[in-house]
């Protein structure tokens, strides 16, 4: 569980964060949403410890960030796995090779072993047999699998989610999402989504921030998102095909 309490963050005059409050549950995938420039990767950024809030807290399972040493900010940063946007995998490196190096840069062991755990989570993301391609050899959905292969492979606590479904045809974008709540509900992760992706909320919508001019303007589930009639979310999430016609299908009674 990561909880934030009143966090502020601001740059030069502009607040961006200004007081939020919100827990991100185990288990579940939770979703940061909003428009663009509310203030979502600066919240996700304060997490990762890239930016210093002015105030408020961020507690990792009860224990506050700002009250670990050097050490323990290192150790945290083993247990959390990153899903950059656009994959982020490195280009000369063979998949096998993208996947083993968070092994090789936090875990002692013989490569023996680290290859051994490539492959099983290879297997887990249906890519059994493509170790030795490079990225460029395969299609954009499984370079995000692969990219959630290394994000898992260091078995993290917690899973930071930077836009998964960028890039992606809806389809796919919909194994993406699937295939990341299966693992974080599996691994019992605390799993953490920036999205745009309305799709994505219908489908792992479990537990949602919605931030408004830095500020949490609401919270709720993705069925919970259809019934309000905070103005915020309505002018958002109806600005998406998709949920007008959901909408209209829940008014018609279908
Ligand atoms: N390093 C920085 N220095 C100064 N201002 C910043 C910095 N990072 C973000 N900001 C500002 O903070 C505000 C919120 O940015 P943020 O990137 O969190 O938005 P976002 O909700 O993630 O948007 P998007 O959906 O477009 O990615 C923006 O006005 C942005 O210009």
């Amino acid at each position: 569980m990561i909880e934030i309490k009143d966090l502020h963050k601001s740059f030069a005059e502009q607040d961006v964060l200004k007081g939020v409050n919100f827990v991100f549950d185990t288990g579940k995938t939770n979703l940061i949403i909003g428009q663009s420039g509310s203030g979502k990767s600066v919240l996700l950024k304060s997490m990762l410890g890239l930016f210093t809030p002015e105030k408020g807290t961020i507690e990792y399972d009860g224990k506050p960030y700002s009250s670990f040493n050097p050490e323990q900010k290192r150790d945290l940063r083993k247990e959390i796995g990153m899903l950059f946007q656009g994959g982020a995998l490195f280009d000369s490196m063979t998949v096998e090779e993208n996947v083993m190096f968070p092994l090789r840069m936090f875990k002692k062991g013989r490569k023996k072993d680290h290859l051994e755990r490539v492959n099983e989570v290879l297997e887990r993301v249906n890519l059994t047999g493509n170790g030795k391609k490079f990225p460029a050899e395969i299609s954009g959905g499984m370079q995000k699998r692969v990219a959630i292969a290394r994000a898992i492979v260091n078995k993290p606590k917690y899973l930071f989610c930077d836009e998964p479904n960028s890039g992606l045809d809806p389809k796919t974008a919909t194994v993406i999402d699937n295939l990341i709540h299966e693992l974080t509900v599996e691994y019992d992760i605390t799993t953490v989504v920036i999205t745009h992706d309305m799709n994505s909320v219908l489908e792992i919508g479990e537990n949602i921030a919605f931030l408004k001019d830095g500020v949490l303007a609401w919270k709720g589930d993705k069925s919970e998102i259809f019934k309000t009639d905070n103005e915020a979310v309505t002018d958002f999430v109806y600005s998406s095909d998709l949920f007008k016609k959901v909408k209209q299908a829940q008014l018609q009674g279908l």
